[in-house]
């Protein structure tokens, strides 16, 4: 058995025995033991506390121990929505925006994610997985221990089923977390512009019973927005996926107030994502439910829209995570870092409110919080160890340095 000890922990962070889901004020808890020890067997957490209990304990230290003086321990972030497979970068359309388009104009031309639909159409399962593998490498490094990726470039049966055929290889050869969110409905092919109808069927009669059989993913996406798929639209599609045991997990209230918060609450979604665009009936609609909030702030500062309401929807007692959004169109990054320190900096959440939202309710956002999100007995030691930090609040307050000394995901130092 491989043993792991880090001692002398300044901060070990997010420590948790029970990992509720975190609403409202519970969001600026965030547990940590000063002074700490971490035991780490294989993969799994199995032992913490304070240097004093270490010593009490009289336990021979095991051959691999790490000195953490100065030095923070947290769980990984838990990025739960990505378009992490893509063919190539937008860094044009980049510059049309600089020039005054707007994403829905450059859209509306063909670009966008039609213009990345086509580049993915283009390119073989195998470009496209070692694109997206030297993306999940990076990731790594920056911290993150978990994340979603969504297809939905693709646009026709064998584009889809290529981008999910690929999450899933992902999966299968890395040891971070991965889920996978199937998103035909993320805009329609141009060939289907005047025949919403047509694609609607395509995604439930050809796409859906092949994902179910192929079991390539978790969840079902819909981009419910102005100009794209309606209110009405996304409900069909969802409740398609459902019946194939596909849980809704929806792109909601971007740039318009589409509806979408509302329908992914009817729907029993696992989460809304984005929320750049909110009135009080849904914030108070998502309070009340038992969906997650997830709001990608890398998007807003990328596109230059308002922040999503983070401090109303903390104060109505809603549950909210933050994720990076990765995709070459609005939010080319997928440091997580940025996103809890763009958190702080822009949406006015305390650093604590950040790392929860960007750890345990990440982790509730696709639903792995028995494994990851905390530091806790018996989940995977999936850690960020950060180089010496005076405070816990330099984290988020150091925009643009590399924190981070480096990660373990399952028990291996990357
Ligand atoms: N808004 C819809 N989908 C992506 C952007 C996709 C793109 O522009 O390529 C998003 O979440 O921001
Ligand atoms: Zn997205």
């Amino acid at each position: 058995m491989a043993t792991s000890l880090i001692t002398n922990i300044k901060q070990l962070v997010n420590v948790r025995e029970q990992w509720p889901v975190l609403r409202g004020k519970e969001l600026a808890d965030l547990p940590c033991i000063h002074n700490a020890f971490l035991l780490i067997e294989d993969d799994t957490i199995v032992s913490y506390g304070t240097m004093e209990e270490l010593a009490k304990t009289n336990r021979a230290l095991p051959a691999e121990t790490i000195d953490a003086t100065g030095k923070m321990v947290l769980p990984t972030w838990c990025d739960s929505h990505t378009h992490l497979v893509f063919a190539a970068s937008r860094e044009s359309e980049f510059i049309d925006k600089l020039k005054g388009l707007s994403y829905a104009e450059i859209a509306a031309r063909g670009g966008g994610i039609l213009n990345s639909a086509r580049k993915l159409n283009e390119a073989t399962e195998e470009e496209l997985f070692n694109l997206a593998w030297g993306r999940l490498e990076e990731l790594i490094q920056l911290g993150t221990g978990a994340i979603e990726i969504k297809s939905g470039y693709g646009l026709t049966v064998e584009g889809e089923l290529k981008m999910l055929r690929v999450i899933k290889k992902l999966r299968g050869r890395s040891t971070v977390t991965i889920k996978a969110t199937f998103l035909g409905a993320h805009t329609y092919p141009m060939e289907y512009k005047e025949d919403h109808s047509g694609y609607i069927d395509l995604i439930i009669q050809q796409m859906l019973p092949v994902i179910a059989r192929e079991q390539l993913a978790d969840y079902i996406d819909v981009f419910c927005e102005t100009g794209f798929f309606s209110p009405e639209e996304t409900a069909l599609i969802c409740k398609a996926g459902m019946q194939y045991g596909l849980k809704p997990k929806i792109h909601a209230n971007q740039l318009n107030l589409s509806g979408g918060v509302q329908t992914g609450i009817a729907l029993g979604a696992v989460s809304v994502d984005h929320l750049e665009t909110m009135d009080e009936p849904a914030i108070n609609a998502l309070a009340g439910s038992s969906t997650i909030g997830t709001l990608l702030p890398t998007a807003a500062f990328f596109l230059r829209m308002p922040f999503q309401p983070a401090r109303a929807l903390i104060d109505a007692g809603c549950a909210i995570a933050l994720a990076s959004d990765f995709n070459p169109g609005s939010s080319p990054s997928g440091n997580m870092n940025g996103v809890v320190n763009m958190s702080c900096i822009q949406m006015k959440m305390l650093p604590e409110e950040a790392i929860n939202a960007a750890t345990l309710n990440g982790a509730w956002a696709m639903e792995c919080a028995d494994k990851l999100g905390s530091i806790s007995v018996g989940k995977k030691a999936s850690l960020i160890l950060t180089k010496p930090v005076p405070s816990l609040a330099y984290i988020p307050y150091s925009f643009g340095s590399n924190l981070i000394e480096k990660v373990m995901i399952g028990g291996q130092w990357q």
